[in-house]
């Protein structure tokens, strides 16, 4: 899965989710390496890649958010490219993000529909499909580090907070800047959410409310104090994506 901020690595070994990983966006010249040697890279992102080789040919299955990344795999010998035609869920509108298709749909045959998951990744996700699976929409909107480093970036006096930096709740009413920017950014998203799980929950008062992405636990745990109620609901699975492929790919579910 080709995030927009680095690249969610899945293996399947017999028609089966084996293990995950993520590593940084590659550049061309790794690409052509790779793709000359058939291999993959097998690692975390904070190191560089290490490139193991396998003995049995491996297909490589891909989607993507980002086009210029896409181009650059299907240089790569046996890739196949999921897209939304391969996602049985009813009125998907054209250019929406295979992500959020996948992870909904991994969801909803994992949990049951409806569904709505919360993605929150680079960019924060709502979206929505009901029990006939027919997408009933959701929202975007930037992710935390994307909040914090646009307000870093686009003033003179604010510091580009990282995510890691905040482990609790900070007071509402802050008295240093710091604290004044992580309370406004956290605060915001988390009565958004709510906002938006109750919305979905008078709609579809017995769904299922499924989170993922990068910070997911980082929101989850801040529900644990602001909503304790609400964050009982939330369902955390990491690998919502690589289990709608999962589903696709073998019919697992
Ligand atoms: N090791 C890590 N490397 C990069 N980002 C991380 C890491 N751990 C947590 N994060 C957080 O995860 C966020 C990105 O989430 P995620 O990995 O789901 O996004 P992504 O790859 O862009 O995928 P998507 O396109 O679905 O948002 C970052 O903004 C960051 O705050
Ligand atoms: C919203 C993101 C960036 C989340 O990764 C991705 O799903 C995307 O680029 N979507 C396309 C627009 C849409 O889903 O309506
Ligand atoms: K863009």
């Amino acid at each position: 899965m080709i995030g927009n901020s680095r690249l969610h690595w899945a293996l399947f070994v017999d028609n089966t989710l084996n293990s995950t990983w993520d590593t940084e966006h590659l550049s061309a010249s790794d690409m052509q390496l790779l793709a000359k040697t058939n291999t993959l890279p097998l690692s975390p992102s904070s190191t560089r890649p290490i490139f193991l080789s396998s003995n049995l040919p491996i297909t490589l299955v891909l989607a993507s958010v980002v086009p210029t990344q896409t181009k650059l795999w299907q240089t790569y010998p046996n890739v196949r490219l999921i897209t939304l035609n391969h996602i049985p869920i009813k009125g998907m509108y054209p250019t929406l993000g295979i992500d959020r298709a996948l992870a909904l749909y991994g969801a909803g045959k994992t949990y049951g529909f409806p569904i709505l998951v919360i993605d929150v990744g680079t960019a924060l996700t709502f979206t929505g499909v009901d029990h006939q699976q027919r997408l009933i929409g959701g929202a975007i909107l930037p992710g935390l580090s994307l909040q914090f480093n646009s307000l870093g970036q686009n003033t003179g006096q604010l510091p580009s907070l990282k995510t890691n930096s905040i482990t609790s709740l900070p007071q509402r009413f802050a008295l240093n800047t710091k604290e004044a920017i992580q309370s406004g950014v956290i605060y915001t998203l988390l009565a958004g959410t709510k906002d938006f799980i109750e919305s979905w929950l008078s709609l579809f008062p017995d769904s299922k409310i499924a989170i993922t992405g990068g910070d997911s636990d980082l929101l989850k745990s801040y529900f644990q104090t602001y909503d304790p109620e609400i964050s009982a609901q939330l369902i955390s699975e990491k690998n919502l994506i690589f289990l709608g492929m999962e589903k696709i790919l073998f019919g697992n579910g």
